[in-house]
């Protein structure tokens, strides 16, 4: 079984996801995915650079991550861009690290992709397990978390589809606004009626 795991930004993916992790499922984490695939000297990262200019590679050869996402987060144009670049080696890699799971005999492999509906990939997974939150949690703990003004972390969140949207499409939904235990339950309680087995 294939569950995509997904939500909005900030939303508490990684959180639910390093709950999985130690629960002993194998995890394909699209975000980790996407700074493997931009490693200095790789052909991605050298498109990046013919298409942003040089102004987005720091000194040491590497992608000035702060610098794109002030561009791409505040101009669709500047997204598209950079999604028509990046998100086909995003997807290879995603597919290769799959395929290597299920060839070493795991029974269920999670798919933590936070673009699975604006990249139209929900077909890439059997259940989808959406972790939702309230706008002012979402807001309050992105702001918190990296540093932006209210400002930039609303042109962040304007920049994915509308959590309402990601939950009509979801299999399964965790409302992450309590605690971290109350999370971990509902995550628990879900799993089991999947019967999703560990590894
Ligand atoms: C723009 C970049 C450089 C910003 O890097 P930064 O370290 O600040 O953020 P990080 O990579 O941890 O992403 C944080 C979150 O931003 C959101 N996000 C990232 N890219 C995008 C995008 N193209 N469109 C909408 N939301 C996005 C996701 O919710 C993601 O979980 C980086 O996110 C990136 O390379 N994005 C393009 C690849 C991509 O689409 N990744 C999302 C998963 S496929
Ligand atoms: N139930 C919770 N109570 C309080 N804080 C939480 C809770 N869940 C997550 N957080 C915090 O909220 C922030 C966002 O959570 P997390 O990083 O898991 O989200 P994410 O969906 O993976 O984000 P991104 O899309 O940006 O990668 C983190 O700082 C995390 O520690």
């Amino acid at each position: 079984m294939i569950i995509g795991l997904t939500g909005s930004i900030a939303s508490g993916k990684s959180t639910v996801s390093q709950m999985l992790k130690e629960l002993g499922y194998p995890i394909v984490d699209a975000d980790q995915v996407a700074r493997q695939v931009v490693e200095p000297g790789s052909d991605t990262l050298k498109k990046i650079e013919e298409a942003f200019g040089s102004e987005v590679i720091l000194p040491d050869g590497g992608m000035d991550r702060k610098k794109v996402g002030d561009i791409i987060f505040n101009d669709p144009a500047s997204r598209k861009k950079l999604n028509d670049i990046i998100h086909p080696a995003i997807r290879a890699e995603m597919m290769r690290q799959r395929a290597a799971f299920l060839e070493e005999g795991h029974k269920t492999v999670i798919m933590d992709i936070p673009l699975l509906f604006e990249s139209r990939l929900q077909h890439f997974a059997d259940k989808i397990l959406v972790v939702s939150v309230t706008e002012e949690n979402q807001l309050a703990r992105l702001m918190e978390r990296n540093g932006l003004s209210e400002a930039e972390a609303r042109a962040r969140i304007a920049s994915q589809l509308p959590m309402s949207v990601k939950e009509e499409g979801a299999d399964a939904v965790i409302y992450n606004n309590g605690s971290i235990e109350e999370t971990k339950w509902q995550l628990n309680r879900i799993l089991d009626s999947w019967n999703a087995v560990e590894s």
